[in-house]
């Protein structure tokens, strides 16, 4: 991290494109349509393996062409850039490389290029399954703990077991004992490792709420872990018995985890306005980074689509002043190019590179 370089072909309608990127401010404005979500589509490709807008890769895919391609370089603090590709078939398979080397699993792309993305699918962190905000937590883990993306895969290849054996006829309750006793241990783990990070989530998070809005300070946070507190997973595990091999799932683990946000009794996304919603969406992914380059001196990548369809301006203006003060590094998108521009008034203007989108050409222009 920073991006320096990002070269993109194949993907929906950006002719191909070679960006030289600046290690912070980067600005893509262009009118409905033009490619700016492509753009950051593209980037989000390169640090996850797949699209943020599809499940189909063919769909993200340039209805001429059989591929895309997007190649990148991530400097290191010591100056090395670290070469980054993806290139995903339309059949569905892809080849991610690190550093020249093919890599297998796209954590292997999220650990050299963590990306946070400010969009409006924000809303689902509150208002989505828990299943967005498990893997908002999971997000904030794997990038600050590590060995837990080892732990995750214990776990999940346990419950999977344990699943696959409460699909047999006759069930052998010698082994299902043993995969208890297993899926308790990984649980615990993960377990531990969430409840750590959200304690030292939340008082970074209390920070960026005072400074964006201080009417939310209120609000709770707590991790339900998947299971009812009173009680031991292996507990739980014994008296579902019955009801797991009659649904043949487990019912309760990590797995059914989610982060509870409150305000009094109530859910946060019951009584906040959408327009809070997306601000305190937004500021758990500020505070996320915030955390991050805290605990490890790196930045993630900002992906900020259309920030003023998100917030009014003292909003959008909190926020950037944020992000200005981490200086992570930041690709955001909107129609205007003096909003954009606007929205980073106080930051130095040689750390602000400004792009034009046009019909699938991104060119870079000076900033006035
Ligand atoms: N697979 C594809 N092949 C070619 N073009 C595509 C493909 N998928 C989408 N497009 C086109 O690419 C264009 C880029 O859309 P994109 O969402 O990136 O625009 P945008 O600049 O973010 O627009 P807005 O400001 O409206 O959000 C659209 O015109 C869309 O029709």
């Amino acid at each position: 991290m920073p991006l320096t370089k990002l070269d993109v072909s194949g993907l929906r309608n950006l002719k191909p494109i070679q960006l030289h990127l600046s290690p912070t401010l980067n600005l893509f404005y262009g009118s409905n349509g033009s490619g700016k979500t492509s753009l950051l589509e593209a980037a989000f490709l390169l640090g996850r393996g797949r699209s943020f807008r599809n499940r189909q890769i063919q769909a993200v895919i340039n209805e001429g062409q059989t591929e895309c391609t997007v190649f990148g370089l991530s400097r290191e603090s010591s100056g090395r850039e670290i070469p980054l590709g993806v290139t995903r078939y339309r059949q569905g398979s892809g080849i991610f490389k690190v550093g020249g080397v093919s890599v297998n699993t796209a954590s292997s792309l999220a650990e050299a290029l963590p990306i946070l993305l400010i969009n409006q699918d924000g809303f689902n962190l509150l208002e989505g399954s828990p299943q967005h905000r498990r893997r908002f937590l999971d997000w904030g883990v794997f990038h600050v703990e590590q060995g837990y993306q080892r732990q995750f895969q214990r776990f999940q290849r346990t419950l999977k077991q344990r699943n696959s054996l409460l699909r047999h006829v006759r069930i052998d309750t010698d082994l299902l004992a043993t995969w208890d006793k297993e899926l308790v241990d990984s649980a615990e783990q993960i377990t531990a490792a969430r409840e750590g990070y959200l304690e030292r989530l939340l008082p970074v998070l209390n920070d960026v709420l005072q400074e964006l809005s201080p009417e939310l300070q209120d609000i709770r946070f707590a991790l339900f872990k998947g299971w009812d507190e009173d009680k031991t997973l292996s507990e739980i595990l014994l008296e579902d018995r019955s009801r797991d091999q009659q649904f043949k799932t487990t019912h309760h683990g990590p797995h059914r985890a989610d982060l509870r946000i409150r305000i009094d009794r109530h859910n946060a996304s019951d009584v906040l306005s959408r327009g809070q919603l997306k601000i305190l969406a937004i500021a758990m992914l500020v505070a996320q980074g915030y955390l991050y380059h805290q605990k490890t001196g790196r930045h993630g990548l900002y992906l900020i689509d259309d920030l003023a369809a998100e917030l009014d301006l003292r909003h959008r203006m909190l926020v950037t002043r944020l992000l200005g003060r981490l200086g992570a590094q930041v690709f955001i998108t909107g129609v205007d190019k003096h909003v954009l521009l606007g929205l980073w008034e106080g930051s130095p203007p040689q750390a602000i590179k400004l792009f034009h989108v046009e019909q699938g050409e991104i060119t870079e222009e000076a900033g006035d």
